[in-house]
């Protein structure tokens, strides 16, 4: 059983979300109403083509000519070197402007993919199959593409909106624990902006054996639902869009001092809404972290010490893409499920919401 999300960006940029288990014959459905099937460039993470190949075969099986691209593992992959090596296999095969590109694993790979398809001839079709918990509830999800810059993340990119997006909760079967909490730190930041009964639901799921079941289909449906009305509000993130960055600001910045790699966008974006949190409540606004702490072992369990400088973190919170003014801007909450953006000219605060969260994780 699977379920639709209607998508509307615009009037002329509509598309739908598909959740669901074993999605290929819906894919190939589409495929066949919407393009004429000549062509396919297949974006693949390396894994999820060890682990998936012939289902992904399959998919794409309608397709007279299927060129597959496998992409290395890891943030590594989002940079401006690769953009340029897949671009130039592309070309060198040849595309015309109605060849689909599917991007098919995590975030990385629909980051990347997202930036190459939105790039290539200056824009060509798009399809999302996203592989990992964090790419079906977020990263497929809302239109931004592009690649990481050694002076910050996702500095490079577009907004690019895909033709569909096929969340096929089966592949989760293959997923690393790892990876299943990495994304669950985007689903907690839902149940932080928008709908904090989100909470209660993940405390429940983090007791189970971590399967795709059910239970998680209509948790990944509902995150999805919460992002695509953001969006769709604020596509280009001029004002309310910024809310899906709570926590961001600080996690990019973590992201970057730590390495690229070395921790991943979900660890990162836990930490920073636990300092996201603290920050808030120093302003007064009722939003204790202990909300996080049942989930705060699971992170700690796979995350190494953090060893960061907060000054060097302040730095790296200066490239933000929010920053307006040479003012940091964060996206604090008001209350549970209430965020607003806040200009941060008090530095000595955020040196204080670091310190609080690093000995928190290090403890
Ligand atoms: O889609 C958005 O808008 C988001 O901010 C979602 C984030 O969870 C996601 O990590 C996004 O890629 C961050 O974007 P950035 O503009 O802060 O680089």
């Amino acid at each position: 059983m699977s379920k639709i999300i209607d998508v509307g960006i615009s009037l002329d940029q509509k598309y739908q979300i598909t959740v669901g288990q074993q999605l290929p014959q819906s894919f190939k459905a589409y495929c066949q109403a919407h393009y004429n099937r000549n062509k396919i460039f297949v974006l693949i993470d390396e894994n999820v083509n060890r682990l998936h190949g012939e289902k992904v075969a399959t998919m794409v099986s309608g397709f007279e000519n299927t060129h597959v691209i496998e992409i290395p593992e890891g943030e590594s992959s989002k940079s401006v070197k690769q953009w340029n090596n897949i671009t130039n296999k592309i070309l060198e095969t040849g595309i015309e402007r109605s060849t689909p590109i599917l991007a098919i694993g995590g975030g990385v790979t629909g980051d990347l993919a997202g930036f190459v398809a939105a790039t290539v001839l200056r824009g060509v079709p798009l399809i999302h199959v996203p592989t990992t918990l964090l790419a079906m509830v977020d990263s497929s999800i809302g239109g931004k593409t592009g690649v990481n810059h050694t002076t910050g993340k996702n500095l490079i990119g577009s907004f690019y909106q895909p033709d569909a997006v096929f969340s096929d909760i089966a592949f989760l079967e293959t997923l690393e624990q790892k990876e299943w909490v990495t994304g669950m730190a985007e689903i907690l930041k839902y149940a932080a902006i928008r709908n904090p009964d989100l909470f209660e639901v993940m405390e429940e799921l983090i007791h189970q054996p971590l399967t795709p079941k059910k239970r998680w289909s209509e948790v990944v449906e509902e995150s999805a639902r919460i992002k695509i009305d953001i969006v769709q509000k604020d596509t280009l993130e001029a004002g309310t869009r910024a809310y899906l960055n709570f926590g961001h600001t600080f996690g990019h910045a973590l992201e970057k001092v730590s390495g690229y790699g070395e921790i991943t966008h979900g660890e990162a974006v836990f930490v920073g809404m636990i300092a996201a949190c603290h920050f808030s409540q120093e302003l007064g606004h009722p939003v204790s972290d202990v909300r996080f702490s049942p989930f705060l072992s699971l992170y700690k369990k796979q995350m190494a010490p953090l060893t960061v400088d907060t000054e060097e973190l302040l730095d790296a919170m200066k490239s933000d893409k929010k920053v307006k003014d040479n003012t940091i801007r964060l996206v604090l909450l008001n209350d549970w499920g209430s965020p607003y953006l806040y200009s941060c000219e008090d530095h000595s605060l955020l040196h204080k919401s670091w310190r609080y969260t690093l000995d928190k994780l290090n403890k």
